[in-house]
């Protein structure tokens, strides 16, 4: 599934009705009748339906659905918000056709009158304004959408709430709180965010026939789902022996801290790695070993005073590093010697993020591909920007961040961005409020160090990794689990299930 902007969506309505030659009238057509079939589904007959609609397409999306609704029978009204003359091209077409079934229009210029009417209705059809929202909203749409929030009444936005951006990066002003929407071809960024993202309810896609190359011809970000998830997965050969599953490392654990280690060392296991091992301190040796007894192990000396050459023959013989857990903060000599000396992907997290910004002023070179994967606050920190910046603009930061620096970015958030050096995107929407506990990140780092030993492409073995962690996460809080005791040592168990949902 694709992500888009609003300049995106509509370059690829542009290209679908120039060179797909799929007229306009017919998109909207398409998108009316496949939002008025879910809503036939979603809702009864005994619930009365107002049809509200602005001046743009999405108006004219609206005139659709409330044909097709009173064509099967529902109780539909349209309440015009606009003068007759804004209604123009395809929306007026659409306009035409549902004045031709002689069902009621009203045209309603006071917020008072609208208010009034609702009380008759069950739910509010928003079809108000769309992705060609401009700036501050204007009177009188203003005052309807307060009239529309206030009404108690089920609503249902159609493409996007209306008043809200598609964009990010944009300061809502006034929007609807829709309850549930249904979005025309393709999400929009602001589904993605903290804060717009509540304006949405639960949302829904709607496929209205415009064609793939319509959607590549602009190469928007990618939403990460299953069916990629097994269109890309490594098959395990039936002849694999350990060295054919990927030899990795973790690095980490200061003498205090040797449950990171632990758990990332078992989630890269759990996910398939051939052979791992734990580098830490001689202290967190038996602690660990203890409770992952399929591991290896190497005494990880030299915090102080840089790699001895044992240290590098080891490194030198992984496919993949995760370095960071539970690290500590100071030091990063042993990372640059890590970062200097290896050839295979250096997955950096944790503490591990603190020792890389060190290292950013002497810029490290590198041919292999090296991954960060801070949450918001350690993005911050990266970038010398507030955690409310980040929100607002998490794809422009990342994908800036990433190109400057030539990284892999994975941003950890509820729903987690993925950005590739060259500027490419892909958001993993998977998991719930039950991974906001210590450990899972670990866990990630664990899981994502296997992906990055048995995938060539690193973009993709990353969005998979994130996938098997919040789907784990998923189906472990609708089998046995809550959201509330969910553990990190859980999500690592909760892998299996989630593998063999893709054999
Ligand atoms: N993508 C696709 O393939 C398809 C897309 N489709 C649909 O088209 C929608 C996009 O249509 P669009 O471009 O006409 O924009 P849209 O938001 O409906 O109206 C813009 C008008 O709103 C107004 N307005 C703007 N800002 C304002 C403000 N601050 N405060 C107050 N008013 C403001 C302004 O009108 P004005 O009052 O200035 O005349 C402006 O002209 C899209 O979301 C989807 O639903 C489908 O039909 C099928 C195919
Ligand atoms: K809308």
């Amino acid at each position: 599934m694709y992500i888009v902007t609003a300049e995106e969506m509509y370059e690829i309505d542009r290209y679908a009705i120039e060179k797909g030659g799929i007229e306009g009238k017919i998109l909207m057509e398409n998108a009316g009748s496949q939002v008025a079939q879910q809503l036939t589904q979603t809702f009864t007959k005994r619930e009365k339906m107002a049809v509200l609609v602005g001046s743009g397409n999405n108006g004219g999306d609206g005139f659709v659905i409330a044909r097709y609704l009173a064509e099967k029978g529902f109780d539909v009204t349209v309440f015009q918000l606009v003068a007759d003359e804004k209604i123009k091209g395809d929306a007026a077409f659409h306009k035409h056709l549902w004045l031709n079934t002689s069902h009621p229009l009203y045209q309603i210029t006071e917020p008072l009158e609208l208010k009034q009417h609702l009380c008759a209705y069950d739910i509010i059809i928003d079809a108000i304004l769309g992705i060609g929202v401009l700036g501050e909203i204007r009177e009188p749409i203003r005052s309807f959408i307060n009239v529309i929030n206030q009404s108690g009444l089920v609503k249902v936005a159609i493409d996007i709430p209306s008043g809200l951006p598609a964009n990010e990066g944009i300061h809502v002003d006034k929007a609807i709180k829709a309850d549930l929407t249904y979005i025309i071809d393709a999400p929009k960024t602001t589904v993605f965010l903290e804060d717009t993202s509540r304006y949405y309810g639960k949302w829904q896609v709607m496929n209205i026939g415009i064609p793939d190359a319509a959607h590549q011809s602009c190469n928007p970000n990618h939403l990460w789902r299953k069916k990629d998830v097994l269109a890309s997965f490594p098959k395990r050969d039936l002849y694999a022996h350990k060295g054919s599953n990927g030899k990795g490392m973790v690095i980490g654990g200061q003498a205090l801290m040797p449950g990171s280690i632990l758990l990332s060392a078992r989630a890269a296991l759990r996910s398939g790695a051939g052979l791992i091992t734990v580098a830490t301190v001689r202290e967190n040796i038996p602690i660990v070993a203890s409770q992952c007894v399929e591991a290896t192990y190497h005494l990880l000396e030299g915090f102080s005073g840089g790699f001895q050459s044992r240290n590098r023959e080891a490194f030198q013989q992984m496919d993949a590093i995760a370095f960071g857990m539970g690290i500590g903060r100071q030091n990063a000599t042993m990372l640059r010697e890590l970062l200097e000396s290896t050839t295979c992907p250096v997955l950096i997290d944790a503490d591990g993020l603190y020792h890389w910004k060190d290292l950013l002023r002497s810029q490290v070179k590198r041919d292999a591909p090296t991954v960060i994967t801070p949450h918001f606050g350690e993005m911050a920190m990266l970038t010398d920007r507030s955690v409310a910046e980040l929100k607002q603009n998490p794809f422009s930061i990342s994908r800036q961040f990433a190109q400057q620096h030539q990284v892999y970015v994975v941003l950890k958030g509820k729903n987690t961005i993925i950005t590739a050096p060259d500027g490419e995107q892909i958001v993993s929407d998977q998991g719930n409020a039950g991974l906001a506990k210590g450990g899972t990140g670990d866990v990630l780092s664990g899981i994502l160090l296997t992906m990055l030993m048995q995938h060539q492409n690193v973009l993709i073995a990353l969005a998979n990794g994130c996938y098997l962690h919040g789907t784990s996460a998923e189906y472990l809080v609708e089998e046995k689990h809550s959201e509330i005791d969910l553990l990190a040592t859980d999500v690592i168990e909760g892998l299996s299930q989630v593998f063999r949902t893709l054999s």
